[in-house]
């Protein structure tokens, strides 16, 4: 079985001269939960935009859902639902002719069309013959997400599902992308925001300046990270951070909280602990954090991986 998008070597030059991709390949598994992570400017509108046959890529080739996107581009279409970016809709229609309309122009026939379903499962229900310009932001999103649907593709790309939204619809959004995933949806989702890649995404491609750094599991590149931070409680107050610890970065937090960042690979938390008793430091409690995406993310992408 073919993946659900192949990119192959894919480039693009614009006309002012600008080398947005510089040769990018990757596959995304059908069923995957997939995101694209990068700094702004990386790259990632490109690639959706080629994929969705809004720009035109300078060389390489993809596919989707085993159809390319230059010999079959109306397959290939056909197997993506895309939600932008930005929130644009005509104020004048309702929720339910916004979703028949987009049906109509997928060519969907008026026996396979299932708006209220899809206006159902996004809880818009209620609202589906109110004018759009009357629905809030979050429900404007999810409206969004409907039209990107009406045509029932095997995969949803999301393009920076919830910038600017707030931690309660962000919540109802991913749970929604779990449960489209679940029902067997592919789903690439771009985000700046870690914390949603890492919570909802199995693999992980991070770009940056037109290439891809990093193409792995989001597990297996959370492991990557070297650092590892303990914070330890003090019994008593510290005006400064004692000198000499085996750390990379030693931070004090208040009078009593010790945040030490240090190698996980050279040094263990119990030698780390054994150096503060050394200095006369009673600890009344600790705990550690592994590194997270965050960490990874700022490691390759600013660490002098790849420059521009
Ligand atoms: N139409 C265009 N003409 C010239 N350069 C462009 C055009 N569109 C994008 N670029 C440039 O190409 C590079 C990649 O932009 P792109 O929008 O793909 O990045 P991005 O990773 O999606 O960033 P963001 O997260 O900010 O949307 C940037 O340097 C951008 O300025």
């Amino acid at each position: 079985m073919t993946a659900a998008i192949e990119i192959r070597d894919v480039e693009k030059v614009y006309s002012d001269g600008k080398r947005a991709l510089k040769g990018v390949s990757f596959d995304v598994e059908r069923g995957q939960i997939f995101g694209l992570l990068g700094p702004n400017g990386a790259g990632k509108s490109t690639l959706i935009n080629i994929l969705a046959g809004l720009v035109n890529k300078t060389a390489g080739s993809a596919s989707i859902w085993g159809f390319d996107i230059d010999d079959d581009p109306r397959n290939a279409k056909r197997a993506i639902g895309i939600v932008p970016q930005e929130v644009l809709f005509d104020a004048f229609f309702t929720p339910l002719e916004a979703l028949e309309l987009q049906a109509g122009m997928y060519g969907v026939a008026p026996k396979d069309r299932r708006s209220m379903e899809i206006l159902r499962a996004l809880r818009l229900e209620d609202k589906a013959n109110a004018y759009a310009r009357t629905l809030s932001g979050g429900m404007k999103r999810r409206l969004l997400i409907g039209k990107a649907l009406v045509h029932n593709p095997p995969i949803l790309i999301l393009d920076e599902p919830t910038a600017g939204v707030d931690i309660e619809l962000r919540q109802q959004l991913w749970e929604y992308v779990r449960q489209l995933h679940a029902e067997g949806t592919t789903v690439v989702l771009t985000t700046h925001y870690l914390e949603e890649a890492e919570e909802l995404c199995d693999r992980i491609a991070i770009i940056n300046h037109g290439e891809v750094i990093a193409n792995d599991r989001t597990s297996t590149l959370l492991a990557t990270a070297k650092e590892k931070i303990l914070i330890a409680v003090l019994a008593s107050d510290l005006d400064a951070v004692p000198k000499g610890l085996p750390v990379l970065k030693a931070e004090l937090v208040g009078k009593r909280e010790l945040v030490l960042t240090y190698n996980r690979a050279e040094i263990r938390a119990g030698q780390l602990l054994s150096a503060l008793s050394e200095r006369g430091l009673t600890v009344d409690d600790v705990s550690t954090r592994e590194a997270d995406l965050e960490d990874v993310f700022l490691n390759l992408t600013s660490a002098g991986v790849v420059d521009a």
